[in-house]
């Protein structure tokens, strides 16, 4: 079954904890926490204090999607906020690998991204040492942007290398998920669909999470 994960940069940031509960109860299998930093993307957004203080509200993954320059620098402080996944930008870290070990050694999942205008060879070494891949379908930044169609051929490589290489990692997709992108994205290999406005824009949550679910099926 296809996981959907709420991002909460649509949500109310005033009601955090609320809107964290409402989809948690809705049916989420992860809570998506985007993390910006105004240097990697024009756009600053989350630090560890307001994760550590959404933990204790849910008993959800905090799945954290680091958008930030130096992310080997506040790995730590993410992990003992709570993170249940840690994912980073490859454009962000020269020394991928080393930054993938330093996720694992505080014993927290890894995860690796690639925005839209990155190649998937850029990250086929570290594949073996992920469990998450995570493909943006949309610029890294905002919320509410529109669906980039031709990443779903990189979305398609990724599978297709981790039935070749016996791997198990999941693969996400991230930015303009809705009721019209969704299948796209499951029919090339995601696991775990993120959507922030398609899910917290509404005020029926479990309707929309249901519908996305629903057209999400393969
Ligand atoms: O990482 C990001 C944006 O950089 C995302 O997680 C967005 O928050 C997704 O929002 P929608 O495109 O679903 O509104
Ligand atoms: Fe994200």
């Amino acid at each position: 079954m296809t996981k959907l994960a709420p991002s909460i940069l649509s949500a109310d940031f005033s009601q955090l904890a609320r809107e964290i509960d409402d989809v948690e109860k809705a049916g989420a299998d992860y809570i998506h926490v985007d993390v910006m930093d105004g240097h990697f993307v024009p756009n600053i957004t989350i630090g560890p204090l307001i994760a550590e203080s959404i933990k204790p509200h849910t008993q959800l993954p905090l799945d954290v999607h680091l958008m930030i320059e130096n992310p080997d620098q506040y790995i730590p402080a993410f992990v003992d906020a709570g993170a249940s996944i840690i994912t980073v930008h490859q454009e962000t870290t020269p020394h991928l690998h080393r930054t993938i070990q330093l996720i694992k050694h505080h014993e927290v999942k890894a995860g690796v991204v690639i925005n839209p205008a990155t190649p998937a060879e850029m990250i086929r070494d570290i594949l073996h040492d992920v469990d998450l891949v995570l493909i943006m379908t949309v610029n890294p930044g905002f919320g509410g942007q529109s669906f980039i169609p031709r990443t779903i051929e990189k979305l398609e490589q990724i599978a297709r290398w981790r039935n070749a290489y016996g791997l198990s990692f999941e693969i996400e997709v991230d930015g303009g998920i809705n009721t019209e992108t969704a299948k796209s994205c499951t029919e090339a290999g995601a696991d775990v669909l993120v959507a922030g406005s398609a899910i917290f824009k509404h005020d029926d949550r479990r309707k929309a999470m249901e519908a996305i679910r629903r057209s999400a099926q393969v």
